[in-house]
């Protein structure tokens, strides 16, 4: 949990860098097609994901290959995460640093200078690949469900996705440590979304923000359509105090009722609050929300390309953690998007840490 930064202010957030490693002027390090090829990305077509088990040794000999090819001296470090997982460092010469598991490509943890963390991984969190790790900022896609023929979320939380480049900014002092994963589609995903696709995942840290970039790329012949949402979780001092700013004058969703029929509401409030389970679908949203975790600090979170904004909380259908977190998930929902041949979708993301008082 985290008390403002004195560094945090809403005038650092800046434009997003482009995506591209290359235009991240710097030590850049790409794979090869054939290094992309690691054997935790290997896939059975199966409707269950299956994955070979490597021993122990092999694990260490694959993270140290990794580490060698794309690891950067004290900014990024490709090691063993919980369960064994293989994790990406990313570490901010300002102090703040990020943890992105290639299961899932999900961010797990950002901390700030001062050490406290802003994300949120549930107790209840597995980190053996029986299901996606719950928490940080999974994503969903290619469908925020529920909906037919896949998991609720989509596929591409629970596979493994493949580092393709990593990054740091020349500038000596101010290096933005950046890792560029790609998950691309195979038997097991063409089993359910019959599409052939490439998504590009970029994370960045530029000093105490964390950006996030996705694009999604058409490889195919067939023009496609999906929903997605970054289902970012938030460390909160309690969800009865925690609130949302930014969604007032917007139709929502609520699917507290009944997820399968939501009834369409008008946000009236400037602040909203979490009396018991939320589970709205902002539709048309402003590329700007904050959430006050009720330390004294927001999360400002900025978007583009992102329409929709969705405010989760179980509240105490998990009663085990729903005081500690809520989820504030940039979405794209309300209008699917729409991909031809050749084209891309992009949606960015820029978390800062803001002082309220
Ligand atoms: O799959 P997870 O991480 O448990 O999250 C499930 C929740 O995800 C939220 O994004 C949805 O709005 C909820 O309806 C859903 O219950």
């Amino acid at each position: 949990m985290f008390a403002p930064s004195a560094a945090s202010r809403l005038g650092h957030l800046t434009p997003l860098p482009h995506s591209s490693p290359r235009a991240l002027h710097g030590v850049v390090q790409h794979a090869s097609r054939a290094e992309l090829r690691c054997s935790w990305k290997k896939t059975m077509p199966r409707r269950r994901h299956q994955y070979p088990r490597l021993s122990a040794s092999a694990v260490a000999t694959e993270l140290a290959e990794t580490q060698e090819k794309f690891g950067i001296a004290d900014h990024v470090e490709i090691t063993e995460g919980e369960g064994g997982l293989p994790k990406v460092v990313l570490r901010h010469s300002c102090g703040s640093k990020a943890e992105v598991y290639l299961y899932g490509a999900v961010v797990t943890s950002w901390t700030q200078p001062s050490g406290d963390e802003v994300l949120y991984v549930r107790p209840d969190a597995k980190f053996d690949k029986s299901k996606p790790i719950s928490g940080g900022i999974p994503h969903c896609f290619p469908q925020f469900g529920p909906g037919p023929a896949m998991q609720q979320h989509g596929f591409a939380r629970n596979l493994d996705w493949s580092i393709s480049a990593t990054s740091a900014d020349l500038q000596p002092d101010e290096r933005d440590p950046s890792v560029e994963l790609t998950l691309t589609d195979n038997d097991y995903t063409r089993k359910m979304w019959p599409y052939a696709f490439k998504a590009v995942y970029t994370v960045t840290l530029h000093e105490e923000q964390l950006r996030t970039d996705l694009r999604v790329i058409n490889t195919g012949d067939q023009p496609f359509d999906f929903t997605a949402a970054m289902h970012t979780y938030i460390e909160v001092l309690d969800i009865e105090v925690a609130t949302v700013r930014g969604l007032q004058g917007l139709t929502f969703l609520n699917k507290v009722p009944n997820p399968e029929e939501p009834e369409t509401k008008e946000e009236d409030r400037e602040v909203v609050s979490f009396p018991g389970p939320v589970d709205s679908v902002y539709l048309k949203a402003k590329d700007y929300v904050e959430l006050d975790v009720g330390t004294g600090a927001a999360v400002a979170i900025s978007s583009s390309g992102w329409e929709d904004v969705v405010v989760w909380s179980p509240w105490t259908a998990m009663p085990d953690c729903y005081k500690k977190f809520c989820c504030v998930e940039n979405a794209k929902f309300g209008t699917p998007a729409t991909v031809q041949p050749g084209d891309s979708w992009r949606g960015t993301q820029d978390f800062a840490v803001i002082d309220l008082e």
